[in-house]
């Protein structure tokens, strides 16, 4: 198959994510109410909107997600968390993936379940040759999410659901999992720790989120020793950064590895215009990483490559990060200009600095490890 297949869903654009900027809005606090929640989904729907306005979208094979059953969830997460969360979305008001900060409405769980669904059909459809690659542009996000609870806006792990449908329905036995969302994947690490059929790669600002995790020493543990590789770079990293992580790391993990898919945790949110990070990517950054992840899938994985929407929160900027991505993955390009980049251009974020250069090197003794 030649065509690209993409995943969106109307209900991905209704998870009410509530009233306050980050936190619940509170007089006592003087935290004011706000249309706009960080994670507020319409900057999801804004980027659907432009793949669809460009029209990209006629280029691309619309994937039709199902809802993930009990069993995907429980492949990866304990069934006290599964139990938690719906009983938890029957409430009149939802409820709370498990960190306090990372709310949902009634009913919830259906999104969450769809997300997961996403990303499986995604998988599904790539294994099977149904299409070459994929975007699945799902909500909420996933990579965040730890075995026994949600976390960061994450309520099941989408990614890791994914990758243990394929090992375990599909039949595959090594899949990569490439995290370039600006945060530490911590779900994914914490799922799969102790296994060598998930090489997981988390590319992310220096304890930016989870503040206290993504640092080169965590590897994993047993026979998954190895099969987790973390390059935290410092803030203020750019396409010079980025780029040099993926060649000097990233790429060569991919080449011994030679997992039978690459699934990417694609969030946005490494972007110059993103709230919740400070890194400098632009869109054109994005489209070269995207470009370099289906090179190497191409030259071990037959080029079955899924990305699946985790981060990423600046309306304005996400949908032009996101057309780029996708465009690459389509091998189309609609001649959208991405509107921003004559005000981000010149800000920098180009140049490899000495210091970044330095972080990405310090991980490349990891590759050692991986057969
Ligand atoms: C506030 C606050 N207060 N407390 C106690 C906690 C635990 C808080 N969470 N902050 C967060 C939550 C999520 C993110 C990013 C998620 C993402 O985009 N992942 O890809 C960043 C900071
Ligand atoms: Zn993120």
């Amino acid at each position: 198959a030649t065509t690209t297949g993409y995943i969106w869903n109307t209900l991905y654009g209704w998870a009410d994510t509530g009233s306050g900027g980050i936190f619940p809005p509170s007089v006592d606090a003087l935290t004011q109410p706000i249309a706009h929640h960080v994670a507020h989904p319409d900057t999801k729907r804004r980027l659907h909107e432009l793949i669809s306005a460009s029209g990209l979208i006629d280029s691309l094979r619309q994937l039709e997600p199902g809802p993930a059953t009990r069993e995907d969830i429980l492949r990866v997460h304990d069934a006290a968390h599964y139990e938690r969360i719906l009983s938890e979305s029957a409430l009149p008001k939802g409820g709370d993936a498990g960190d306090g900060v990372s709310p949902f409405g009634n009913g919830g769980h259906h999104i969450a379940l769809l997300a997961a669904g996403g990303a499986i059909e995604a998988v599904r459809a790539v294994a099977d040759g149904t299409v070459r690659n994929a975007y699945a542009l799902i909500n909420p996000p996933g990579h965040h999410a730890e075995r026994a609870t949600g976390r960061g806006f994450c309520i099941f792990n989408n990614g890791a659901i994914a990758a243990a449908h394929a090992l375990e329905t599909l039949g595959l036995q090594r899949v990569a999992i490439v995290d370039w969302d600006v945060h530490h994947g911590n779900g994914a690490q914490d799922i799969f720790r102790e296994s060598s059929k998930v090489l997981n790669i988390s590319v992310h600002q220096d304890r930016c989120f989870p503040s206290d995790s993504g640092f080169r020493d965590e590897r994993g543990s047993g026979d998954g020793f190895g099969y987790t590789l973390n390059v935290p770079l410092p803030p203020g990293g750019g396409s010079g950064a980025y780029e040099y992580a993926f060649d000097a790391v990233v790429l060569p993990a991919l080449r011994a590895y030679r997992p039978e898919l690459i699934i990417v945790a694609s969030g946005f949110d490494a972007s110059m215009m993103d709230p919740l990070a400070r890194m400098m990517l632009r869109a054109d950054g994005f489209r070269s990483l995207a470009r370099k992840i289906m090179d190497v899938a191409d030259e071990v994985a037959d080029g079955k490559l899924v990305c699946l929407q985790e981060g990423g929160y600046s309306p304005y900027y996400v949908p032009f990060c996101g057309l780029a991505v996708v465009e690459e993955l389509a091998g189309v390009s609609t001649g959208t200009a991405d509107a921003f980049a004559p005000i981000l251009g010149p800000m920098g974020g180009d140049a490899l600095l000495a210091h970044e250069r330095e972080a990405v090197d310090a991980a490349k003794e990891l590759l050692a490890d991986i057969t």
